[in-house]
């Protein structure tokens, strides 16, 4: 059960931490103890005018040429980069590194001396009597800061929101029935709202806002930087998107579209695998909030109410330390001899997957029957290797998926099998990763048909492992070769120059690429391999990062050079950052500068200051007209409406105010006081 202040929205978007006690983790109603503060953290005042704190702005000159090297950065995301088992004898909990997370990774590009803490959930369900010892080990041993969802909310948030909602539509597929992905459900995207507050508790418990980089990870947390910035006006916040961006035709469906656009334009620094996940991104500011992008010195900013809104793009990278040590693990050279004699010299083309429906699995399988149908010199002598990885998830689409996939894997095999020939193996479980650099190994191709995704690091990985390790092979190491064909929807796509590119759903052409990729010459297929793994080599995990946080910490620099003022409502809000030099009216000072004058001019808007922007009907009200004669009666005024409204339009409506000046059509049109 949620508790009732989850229902209120409003609440929640305003920054109301009082309503997060939730009595349903426990299951009683007192609620959760509040957390211990483990770490000092320095508060700021949330949503009031922030003043330039003059130390702290007058060392920003050098602290931008430091390095980040003294600071911390937090790193959230919806998991952590931990594996969490009970332990088998039912007390307690092992905790490991996730050696397969990239958020693990990331800190390889960070300064060494750089403290990094993970925020996020964890892949198990911690009862809530045993959470605050988990939390406070993994802290301890892990800097890791678990976030603990109540079951309820959790599936709402993960299940409801970001699987059946964002991930199908940040995929390209529209909910035209209900059983395709989810229509868009008010109380699921309330318990995303709510989950995202809840990460956002668990960043300030651990926060010290002046000096820590906030780095947010994926579609998961949309809403994060809201919550953020709402308590700290200043505080240096990147995200990183690894999922693709739609175009704005697609996005625009969504019903919460503002609010999420809005909560991205909190951040600093926003990045993409691509330029086109980046364009639709920019697209989507312009067409519903009306922001424009410019681009300065190959930068890119928005200007969102006087803060600049970096956009960064930059697609990640694999870990090359990692799969290089992996390449020599002794059981890899086994596993690799097995596979060899099981396909007894046939050419393997290969496929690795989660088990998702974008991934277009069954594509794969269809353009390589049609290619033992057209060429059929492969019948007996060309092998798919499928690996479909199981962790997508276990609803309705993934189980009509699996059937599909496995249907056509039988119908193959039939058709083209024979004794010590099976054409297509479809491998159903997750592997190990010396299992699957195996199979990269002894494949001579890897295909990737994804419909959608936001990068794709497989054909990555296939590329180290074929490159193998220099001197393992022992005298003159054989050349390398490598070949791949690639959806040209997916994120890896632009990066891959020398791979084939298709159009997964053209069944035909598909089929004669994989022909082509298996048939290609030795040194063109050398060629090709060596361009891919220079580029893949030098551009990975640690080059992405350490280039993402120089990002970062550049678009940052101006902070504390800033004043900050707070304001709006809900989603609404935002933080409008001047120039030192200027300053905020207020009326006090108005009023008495007002007295004070003997000859005043008074320059006056119209739309937004003498009507509100939202009215239908432009015609000035009564009380207006009298502010204007008001003023005008004072010898000492001289008062102008300043507008680009038409003449004919602004004589109508200040006819009764004589003494009233209008500049109409910018000033194409005068008309001085009548008097
Ligand atoms: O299934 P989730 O827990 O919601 O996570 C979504 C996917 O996250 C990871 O993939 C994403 O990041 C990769 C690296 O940037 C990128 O290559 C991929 O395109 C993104 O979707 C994870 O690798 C997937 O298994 C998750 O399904």
């Amino acid at each position: 059960m949620f508790s009732r202040s989850y229902t209120n929205l409003l609440d929640l978007a305003n920054g109301n931490l009082s309503a997060l006690d939730y009595g349903g983790s426990s299951g009683g109603g007192g609620g959760r103890p509040p957390r211990p503060r483990r770490m000092q953290r320095t508060l700021t005042t949330p949503g009031t005018l922030a003043e330039l704190d003059e130390e702290r702005a007058g060392s920003v000159a050098s602290d931008v040429q430091s390095s980040l090297a003294n600071d911390r950065i937090i790193v959230v995301a919806n998991t952590l980069p931990v594996r969490c088992e009970r332990r088998p004898d039912g007390r307690g909990w092992t905790f490991c590194w996730d050696e397969d997370s990239l958020l693990l990774h990331l800190r390889d590009g960070l300064p060494e001396d750089m403290e990094v803490l993970y925020v996020g959930s964890l892949r198990a369900d911690v009862p809530a009597a045993e959470q605050e010892d988990v939390a406070q080990a993994l802290l301890d041993r892990f800097r890791c800061v678990p976030a603990f969802l109540p079951k309820d909310l959790s599936d709402r948030f993960y299940h409801g929101f970001c699987k059946q909602t964002l991930w199908p539509l940040f995929h390209y597929m529209l909910p035209f029935t209900s059983d395709h992905g989810g229509r868009f459900d008010r109380s699921n995207w309330e318990a995303y709202v709510l989950a995202n507050k809840l990460f956002s508790q668990r960043v300030i418990e651990v926060l010290n806002p002046e000096d820590d980089y906030i780095w947010i990870h994926d579609y998961h947390l949309l809403a994060l930087p809201s919550f953020l910035r709402r308590r700290f006006n200043r505080l240096r916040i990147g995200f990183f998107l690894h999922s693709p961006f739609p175009s704005s035709e697609l996005y625009r469906s969504l019903p919460v579209r503002d609010e999420i656009l809005k909560s991205l334009l909190n951040c600093d620094l926003i990045g993409f695998h691509t330029f086109d996940y980046a364009r639709h991104f920019l697209s989507c500011c312009s067409r519903m909030l009306g922001i424009e992008y410019q681009s300065k010195r190959g930068y890119i900013g928005l200007d969102y109410f006087g803060r600049t809104v970096g956009i960064k793009i930059m697609p990640v990278g694999i870990n090359m330390m990692q799969l290089k040590s992996q390449l020599q693990l002794p059981d890899l050279e086994s596993r690799v001899a097995e596979l060899r004699k099981q396909f007894n010299g046939k050419t393997v083309l290969l496929g690795v997957d989660d088990l998702d429906i974008f991934k277009g699995i069954n594509l794969k399988i269809l353009a390589f029957e049609h290619m033992l149908k057209t060429h059929p010199k492969w019948q007996g002598r060309a092998v798919l290797v499928q690996i479909a990885n199981p962790r997508g998830g276990s609803g309705k689409d993934v189980q009509g998926l699996k059937a599909e996939i496995e249907e056509s894997c039988t119908r193959i095999n039939e058709q083209f099998g024979r004794s010590g020939y099976s054409p297509v193996e479809l491998v159903n479980r997750t592997l190990s990763s010396v299992e699957r650099m195996a199979y990269y190994t002894v494949a001579e191709c890897v295909v990737v048909t994804a419909v959608r995704d936001g990068m794709n690091l497989t054909p990555y990985e296939y590329i180290v492992c074929r490159q193998g390790i220099p001197g393992l092979d022992g005298g003159d190491a054989p050349k390398r070769k490598s070949m791949l064909v690639v959806s040209e929807f997916i994120g890896c796509s632009p990066s891959l120059s020398g791979a084939i590119r298709v159009n997964p759903w053209n069944i035909d052409t598909t089929a004669e690429a994989m022909n082509e990729s298996i048939a290609l010459s030795e040194n063109e297929n050398q060629l090709r391999h060596e361009k891919h793994y220079r580029y893949v080599s030098t551009h990975d995990v640690a080059y992405w990062s350490k280039s993402y946080i120089h990002d970062l910490e550049r678009s940052c620099r101006d902070h504390f050079r800033r004043r900050c003022w707070g304001i709006g409502l809900g989603f609404g809000f935002r933080v409008v950052a001047l120039d030192r030099n200027f300053k905020k009216l207020t009326v006090d000072s108005i009023v008495a500068d007002y007295k004070k004058s003997n000859s005043r001019v008074i320059l006056l808007d119209y739309d937004g200051t003498l009507v509100p922007q939202t009215t239908i009907n432009r015609t000035p009200n009564e009380t207006v007209v009298n502010i204007m004669n008001a003023l005008c009666a004072d010898k000492k005024n001289v008062v102008f409406i300043v507008s680009g409204r038409g003449r004919s339009s602004l004589e109508k409506w200040f006819n009764s105010c004589p003494e009233l000046g209008i500049a109409a059509e910018h000033g194409y049109f005068m008309r001085y006081a009548l008097t």
